[in-house]
Order: C-alpha cells, then structure tokens, then sequence
C-alpha cells in the first residue's frame, strides 16, 4: 500500500486498507456521508465537490442510499479516487480542509435499511442450538446442508450502534410452569453476526447468480441479533423466530466496501452434499473475518467468520432463487459466527450452555444471561492487502430495565 500525506499511525484503526463509509454529524450541521481514515473523517460530499468529482452527486446526500443505488463501477471509482486523494500529495491541499476529528462526530444509521433477512449459517451454532432447544432430536435438521436457512427480520427495528436495548417484554413458559407468564423476558442474550447490505437492486422474476454477489453487495458490517431465548423457545414452533429476535438489532456504524476485502477471501469449510447447482460458484467467498465479543469490558469470545458453512454469496443466491426482488438497502445477516471451541461461541445460550454453566468474569462477577446495564461490544479485524490490517470497528449496546 502506498504512504499517504496524512499522519496516519502504522497501528491507526482504519489505515488506508479499510476506508470505511459511515454516516456523521458534527456540531454544525446535519448528516453527511463521511470516510474514515486514522482518527479522521473525510467529508466525502464535499471533498468529492471540491474536487469536481463525477461521482459527487452519489456521496453529497444525508447518508449512503444513493452510494449504494449508484452500483459496482461507481463504487470502484470511489475507493480509487479516495487511495489517489489520499496518497498523491498533489491533492493534499484541496481534501485536507474537509478532514475532521473521529473524535468529534456523532455515527448514525449510514442507510436507509430496506428488507432484512437473518441466516443460521454456523454448523457449530446450528449444533449447539439444536442440541440445547431439540436434545432429542438430530442436532442438524434434514434440510440444514442443502439451503442456507433463514427468516425475515424486522428491518424498522435496526439501530445504529451506541443506541440502548430495552429489555423485551412478552410471553414465556418456565417449564415449571403449567401456563404462560407474562413479564420481562430472563434470558436476554446477543448473536455475533456480520451483515451484508445490497446496492444494485434485482427485479422480480431474476434469480442472482452466487458469482454476481461483488455486483449486488456493497459492503460488510458487525450486527448484534440481540435475542429473547425465553420468548424465543415458547413462540418459535412452526413459524420460526418472531418476537424473541424483532425488538431490536444493532448494527456498527462504518460499512467496509467489498472491495476492502479481497485480501480476507478464503475457501469455505467444504460442503458434504455438495449443493445444488445454484449454489455453486467458481470463486471462493469465504471471509477471514476474526470477532471479538466483550461483555462489560471482559472479552468472552472470539468467533471465526472464516468457519461459517454457507457463504454471503450462496446466501444472496438462496434469497433471490425463487424470484424474489433485492432493494437497494435490503440488509441480510450470517446467522450467529461460531466456531468449533467453546471459546469461539458467539451468544450466550452457547457460552453457558443454556444458562446451566456460568462464565465467570475477570471483575469476579458471573452471567448466564445478560443482566440490565449490562454492555456488549463487538469488534472484528480482516488480513488487508500487504499485512495490513481491515478493521471493522465496533457494534455496542447497553441493557435496560424492561418497561
Ligand atoms: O434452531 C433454532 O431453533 C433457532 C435458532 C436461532 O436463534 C435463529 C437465528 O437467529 C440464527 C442465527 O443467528 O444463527
Ligand atoms: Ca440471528
Ligand atoms: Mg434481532
């Protein structure tokens, strides 16, 4: 990677590598499209503007909708002129007044979030959760390594990161119980998950191809499934997940452009039964994605993305294969990252096994589930191009008392 003109750390979060897109507001004025880069953010509407950008109509709007609209070739263009703006010193002097402190702004949802579709691509999630919600069953379903399993989510129930959890309140039956109660939900827990938002949309009738994914997908992000295992379990029988998960999902704020990401491409875990044809694809999508899961400060987990069976790929082709549309804005989510060792679990109803074993916390505390003002920060970081670093930033929420 070239130098750039901007003190950028060689240890500074987001190097030239990421160059991630978000959404910012600063004291004065209200949201623009921003990039960040070192403990800077570009005001991208305004440098593109300053300097007579083709593209600058698509970032100068109060978030990335029409960045995401505009499709792969303007993308391209983009993250080009922001590498040669960054690194040419000939430009210093016309994008250096529109750098702002990191520090200083205010992240927001960076678009507008269309339909949202959540997987369960982990065969170590999917094991475990069947093993502790089915014991007597087959923890794998019989349909489970033939299609990417999924459900629609409630995409007006997406918050940007930062934003408070209320603790959901609903129906659930204690096993000890003979009927429902009605109360605050007592297992409150998280799913560590990356997202995927779509660009270029596709009309009704037109399946995606798993090869035409970097066309469709704009970039990746950390997402929170924040989960009601108590609602959950009661609800779920036959229709799926529903009010356990739709009370909120969080998502990180800076969207890492696909393109940011050649260098964490890796071959899937390989798939027995191969898939149906419409699933297959000539390029390996798997992504070398490493998590990071905190509990109130204490690392708990580290969920490897690169494990997950099914990829982003095969899960836009399993969305689309029945005709389906995508919308620019559509967001769909892996399912939770878990990975083989009890250390690599990526929600709590793993990593205490149902509540049956607590972690014990650094501070001396324990949790089976999460108790009010409790907070969740996930981070995760990808191999970049010449052994730099992606980072993806963080997505972090704080519990409070039910209503
Ligand atoms: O197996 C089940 O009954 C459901 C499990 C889930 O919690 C669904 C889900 O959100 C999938 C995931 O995030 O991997
Ligand atoms: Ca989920
Ligand atoms: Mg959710």
């Amino acid at each position: 990677m070239p130098d750039s003109w901007l003190d950028i750390a060689p240890d500074a979060q987001f190097g030239l590598a990421t160059l991630p897109y978000g959404v910012y507001t600063t004291g004065a004025g209200g949201p623009r499209v921003g990039v960040a880069v070192g403990d800077r953010v570009l005001d991208l509407g305004a440098a593109a503007r300053a300097q007579g950008a083709p593209f600058a109509d698509a970032v100068s709007g109060p978030n990335l909708d029409a960045l995401l609209a505009a499709g792969r070739p303007v993308w391209d263009q983009v993250r080009e002129s922001l590498l040669t703006w960054l690194t040419d010193p000939v430009h210093e002097q016309v994008v250096r007044p529109h750098l702002v402190d990191r520090a200083s702004v205010t992240l927001h949802l960076p678009f507008t979030v269309a339909d949202y579709v959540d997987f369960y691509a982990s065969e170590h999630h999917a094991t475990n959760v069947g093993r502790i919600f089915r014991p007597e069953q087959e923890p794998l379903t019989p349909n489970w390594k033939h299609l990417p399993i999924g459900y629609h989510g409630r995409s007006g129930t997406v918050v940007a990161s930062g934003t408070d959890i209320v603790r959901p309140t609903g129906q659930r039956k204690p096993p000890t119980e003979p009927v429902p109660v009605f109360g605050p939900s007592a297992r409150l827990d998280i799913e560590a998950e990356v997202g995927f938002v779509v660009g270029t949309p596709s009309p009704m009738g037109e399946r995606v191809a798993v090869d035409d994914f970097a066309d469709h997908v704009f970039g990746v992000f950390l997402l929170n499934d924040w989960s009601s295992r108590d609602l959950q379990a009661w609800e779920y029988v036959p229709l799926g997940p529903f009010l356990g998960k739709s009370f909120a999902t969080s998502v990180s704020p800076w969207v890492v452009p696909v393109a940011a990401l050649e260098s964490a491409r890796v071959e899937q875990p390989a798939q027995d039964p191969e898939p149906l044809p419409y699933l297959r694809g000539s390029q390996p999508w798997g992504l070398d994605l490493r998590l990071e899961v905190r509990l109130n400060g204490h690392v708990v987990s580290h969920p490897p993305f690169a494990q997950m069976y099914w990829t982003a790929a095969q899960q836009l082709a399993h969305m689309t294969v029945n005709g389906a549309s995508l919308r620019t804005g559509d967001v769909y989510a892996s399912g939770t990252v878990s990975g083989p060792e009890p250390s690599q679990r990526g929600c709590f109803l793993e990593l205490t096994w149902s509540g049956k074993e607590p972690l014990r916390l650094p501070d001396g505390t324990e949790r089976t589930f999460l108790e009010d003002g409790d907070e969740v920060t996930i981070t995760a970081t990808a191999p970049g191009p010449d052994g730099t670093r992606v980072d993806f930033g963080e997505v972090t929420g704080r519990i409070l008392p039910a209503k």
